[in-house]
């Protein structure tokens, strides 16, 4: 797979890569190695296990609500410390995030590749990494993903891969692989009869401690993903996976602030909802549909 294209490094802070042109930040050493200990043990005196096989979430701040696809305004589990000591310290500070994600990776786990939901959240989606290293992939969205988001939910359902592979959802992985009350490893159809993806897919490897932020189109049309496997090849060599922790962080929309008008209509759920309750006859003249 090819690797990441080439990021500008500011020679006055070298710990901050930049690809400017799709919207990709990563700030090395963004945490400590103590507040990254603080945090794994933090994580474990919640939830113990560390040998299973599926990710595990601890969520805080507004909680997701499966029904609606936002934020739940009833459910909130106040924020830890832990998490509130550097949000002065992350890149945009015009707002904050106000829901969070933890998530614990055993080794081989993965996130099947997705576009977080365009509409309910603000535009600045970060992921801050710790434990270890992993590649995140990351593809241009194409014809394939935007067809996929407009299946209904009964179909997707119905056609759950017997394979258990985690296969390109395309959309928010909440309602695809964490939501408790669904189905983990969601797929549409098995890898070997998903048409190739018209753009090519490449890989950025995450070191620990460090924070990601996506805004732009690396945030509304490109897919991001963790393939499920026990290897990876960072820097020209096999490694074992190690497990590995990641706190996602959204701002929630509110009233008139929800909705979206990116660029990238054919992944938006906004766009999505908006030809979906168009008249029948409109929805067969729309150009995605073709
Ligand atoms: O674990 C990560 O770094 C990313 C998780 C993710 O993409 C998500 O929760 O939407
Ligand atoms: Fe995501």
């Amino acid at each position: 797979m090819p690797s990441a294209p080439v990021p500008v490094t500011n020679p006055e802070n070298p710990k901050i890569q930049r690809w400017d042109d799709i919207g990709l930040l990563l700030i090395h050493d963004f945490i400590t190695e103590d507040e990254e200990a603080a945090m794994i043990a933090a994580f474990h005196a919640v939830d113990p296990r560390l040998d299973g096989k599926r990710r595990i979430s601890q969520h805080f701040g507004y909680h997701f609500d499966y029904t609606t696809f936002g934020a739940s305004e009833t459910s909130f589990t106040p924020v830890p410390s832990y998490i509130t000591d550097f949000l002065p310290r992350l890149p945009v500070q015009d707002y904050l995030p106000d829901q969070f994600t933890a998530q614990y990776y055993p080794p081989g786990a993965g996130i099947p590749p997705h576009v977080d939901t365009h509409s309910m959240f603000g535009e600045a989606l970060y992921s801050l990494s710790y434990g270890s290293a992993v590649p995140m992939v990351f593809r241009l969205s194409d014809a394939n993903d935007a067809r996929k988001m407009r299946l209904p939910r009964r179909s997707l359902q119905s056609s759950v891969s017997e394979s258990k592979t985690e296969g390109a959802s395309g959309t928010n992985p909440e309602s695809a692989a964490t939501a408790p009350d669904s189905q983990t490893t969601m797929t549409v159809q098995s890898k070997s009869e998903e048409p190739s993806p018209e753009n090519p897919s490449w890989e950025l490897v995450l070191p620990p401690r460090s924070l990601l932020l996506m805004t732009g189109p690396a945030r509304y049309g490109y897919t991001h993903g963790i393939k499920s496997r026990k290897t990876d090849i960072i820097n020209g060599e096999m490694v074992h996976r190690q497990g590995r922790y990641s706190i996602t962080m959204r701002t929630i929309r509110r009233g008139d602030e929800i909705g979206c008008n990116c660029v990238f209509p054919g992944v938006c759920d906004a766009r999505i909802r908006e030809e979906q309750s168009r008249p029948a006859a409109a929805q067969r003249m729309d150009p995605l549909e073709k």
